[in-house]
């Protein structure tokens, strides 16, 4: 396997904006890549993304660029897009790409068109790529700030997930590594579903008790459904499964915990990118397929479709009988 030096970027948001940062803050040349004209030459001219990480610099390695070509011509490539836009954004790097790089997803969710997690959507739309994918507990500003995070990179060639791993980390972004792809990529589309819910639960101001119900319970469904569907249980206990089920459940700097929040309140989402709205029905569907029972997730389906409203599917689960726990 060639060294991995440069690093591709896919994405000017909060994600792709923090994750250049990383990787320049090891040792890496960056080049991030925007599709927006006018979004590159601010971020060229500031080298600060306003629009989505205001007050963070760029680090002197990242080079912004128009040209998907030249991001594309690194040593691996990042997709930092969001998970419905990841086929259109991998479709495009797909006559590009240069055979057998490591392309990997940073997002979190599962696409609703095909039923596909994230690396299944990358191998289909951009064949040429061997497709990775990061995850796990790291808010985008404490990524860029430089804050201690840790986070989890998988590929199914365990020697490529500890190569790259060993190319983003340095001393305050940790990365760990692991073969368990599916584990990753289940861990981080659940989690945003269930953070909408746990968003309602403060929202609705049931307590600190009915949170921690609601994460512990919350956890139950993705277990279930992780192993279900071949998902390793220390995947699914680590950093990409409950450990971003706590961050992103537990604080309000979350985009789902806010989306969920609004909608306990009674008010309108502030319409930044909520996965979880995206991802609850084709989990939901997913987890039917394979009889899965996801109280919590189905909850969240029918109040974001707008099929059953809050109280009602409140009222429904506590309703739901006492039984074990499992
Ligand atoms: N923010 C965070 O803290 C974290 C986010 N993530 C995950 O990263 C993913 C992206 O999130 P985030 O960066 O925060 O989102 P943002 O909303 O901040 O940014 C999304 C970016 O994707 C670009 N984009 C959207 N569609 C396309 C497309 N079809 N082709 C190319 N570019 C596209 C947007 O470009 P444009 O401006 O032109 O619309 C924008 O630059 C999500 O899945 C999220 O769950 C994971 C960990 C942390
Ligand atoms: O995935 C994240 C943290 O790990 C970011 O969460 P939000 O998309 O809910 O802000």
């Amino acid at each position: 396997m060639a060294a991995i030096n440069s690093i591709g970027v896919i994405g000017a948001g909060a994600w792709g904006t923090a994750l250049a940062n990383a990787a320049a803050r090891a040792g890496r040349p960056v080049r991030l890549w925007a599709r927006d004209p006018a979004l590159v030459a601010a971020l060229a001219a500031a080298r600060v993304n306003e629009r989505y990480l205001p007050g963070v610099s760029l680090e002197e390695a990242v080079a912004v660029t128009p040209d998907l070509a030249e991001a594309a011509a690194c040593d691996a490539v990042l997709l930092a897009v969001p998970a419905q836009a990841s086929r259109e954004a991998a479709g495009e790097l797909s006559s590009i790409l240069a055979r057998g790089t490591p392309l990997v997803t940073c997002a979190k969710g599962i696409e609703r068109t095909s039923s596909l997690f994230m690396t299944q959507v990358l191998a289909e739309a951009c064949p040429r790529a061997v497709p990775a994918i990061l995850s796990g507990p790291s808010f985008a500003v404490d990524v860029a700030a430089g804050l201690p995070t840790a986070v989890t990179l998988a590929a199914e060639d365990g020697a490529l997930a500890r190569d790259l791993a060993m190319a983003l980390g340095s001393g305050a972004f940790r990365l760990y590594h692991t073969d368990d792809v599916r584990g990753v990529e289940i861990g981080g589309a659940a989690k945003n579903v269930l953070a909408i819910a746990a968003g309602i639960v403060a929202g609705r101001g049931l307590g600190a008790s009915a949170s921690a119900a609601l994460i512990a319970r919350g956890f139950a469904e993705l277990m279930r459904f992780g192993r279900a569907y071949g998902a390793r249980a220390e995947t699914l206990t680590g950093l990409s499964g409950l450990g971003d089920l706590i961050l992103t459940a537990s604080s309000t700097q979350s985009r789902n915990h806010a989306f969920g929040l609004a909608l306990g309140r009674g008010e309108a989402p502030d319409g930044k990118l909520a996965e979880g709205a995206l991802t609850a029905q084709v989990l939901v569907r997913l987890a039917r397929e394979r009889g899965i029972d996801m109280p919590l997730a189905e909850a969240v389906d029918q109040v974001v479709s707008g099929t059953c409203d809050i109280n009602a599917a409140i009222g429904a689960l506590l309703a739901r009988p006492q039984k074990a726990e499992s």
